[in-house]
């Protein structure tokens, strides 16, 4: 999010306040009022969303979702924009360590999202200042939220989408997002299976990342990519043998424009939705989690 602060606020409390109403006494008849609480209870079982503001609003975020009742303070996890390439307490003038932010109650750090790649150095092609930063995530007992993307948009007969001519903008934009992956994992299997990157909640989610799949040329369009095209991307980058031989849990998710109506599309290949201008009213935000659960929204504040 890159709200006011005010809005940042305003947002966090107005999808909590939607998502009580599931469940509110005062406002549902009896038969509706169980509904909505197993409605939130089926939400928290199935997915978990993560809101990830700027530094300056995060304790607040962070406090205001702790501070929400059960179970939506299980169904919304904080996160950060971005993190210290160095990952302990220290002398860190100017950047906030993963330490800290474990410490302000984040279980997610989003590390090389396109605009940081473009602005901020985070593009360069040997990709060690994204791979500091996801060793610092996860030896911090947090999961990295790594975003890989293609810049360039591929011709309309070569995506892959039924009607083109073949693929030749499917292998590239593989050929890229793996290269990505690669320079970002690099070296770190060993530490995680040695136990010094662990993940969020102890030994079987050691080593736990999870890839935003954002083709560069989407974030901001007016539409997201076509779903086969990000299916087939999505089907070939998760067979790749750098994420074949990751020791720890893999999700993907897709982010560029994402909106409501995009995931019944993705089929089975996709994880989640990254989500941005299109979840900015809380309204559309809650309407999407219920989208990605299967739980209908009838009852709630969807
Ligand atoms: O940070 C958000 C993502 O980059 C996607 O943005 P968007 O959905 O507004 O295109």
């Amino acid at each position: 999010m890159y709200f006011s602060l005010a809005r940042t606020q305003s947002f966090v409390t107005s999808t909590i306040s939607l998502l009580s109403q599931s469940s509110s006494p005062s406002s549902q008849s009896a038969q509706s009022r169980s509904g909505g609480a197993g409605q939130l209870q089926q939400l928290v079982e199935k997915i978990t969303a993560f809101i990830l503001p700027d530094f300056i609003s995060l304790t607040h975020v962070a406090n205001t979702i702790s501070a929400a009742l059960p179970p939506i303070n299980q169904l919304l996890v904080v996160g950060a924009q971005n993190c210290a390439a160095h990952h302990a307490f220290g002398p860190l003038t100017g950047e906030v360590s993963p330490a800290v932010l474990r410490e302000a109650g984040c279980r997610i750090v989003m590390v090389g999202h396109a605009e940081r790649r473009r602005l901020f150095g985070e593009g360069d092609p040997d990709g060690r200042v994204v791979r500091d930063k996801v060793a610092g995530v996860l030896r911090n007992g947090m999961v990295p939220l790594i975003c890989v993307g293609e810049v360039g948009r591929p011709e309309p007969e070569s995506d892959g989408a039924e009607g083109g001519d073949g693929d030749a903008g499917v292998r590239a934009a593989v050929e890229e997002v793996v290269g990505q992956v690669q320079a970002a994992l690099r070296g770190l299997s060993e530490e995680v299976l040695n136990g010094q990157l662990k993940g969020d909640s102890g030994e079987e989610d050691k080593g736990e990342i999870i890839l935003a799949y954002e083709p560069v040329w989407a974030i901001g369009a007016p539409e997201p990519a076509a779903a086969e095209y990000v299916r087939a991307v999505v089907r070939r980058v998760r067979e790749s043998e750098v994420l074949k031989g990751w020791p720890g849990r893999v999700r993907i998710v897709y982010g560029g424009a994402a909106k409501p109506g995009m995931w019944g599309r993705l089929g089975g290949d996709l994880d989640g939705l990254f989500l941005g201008r299109f979840a900015h009213q809380p309204e559309q935000f809650v309407k999407i989690i219920h989208e990605v659960a299967g739980v209908d929204s009838s009852v709630g504040g969807g």
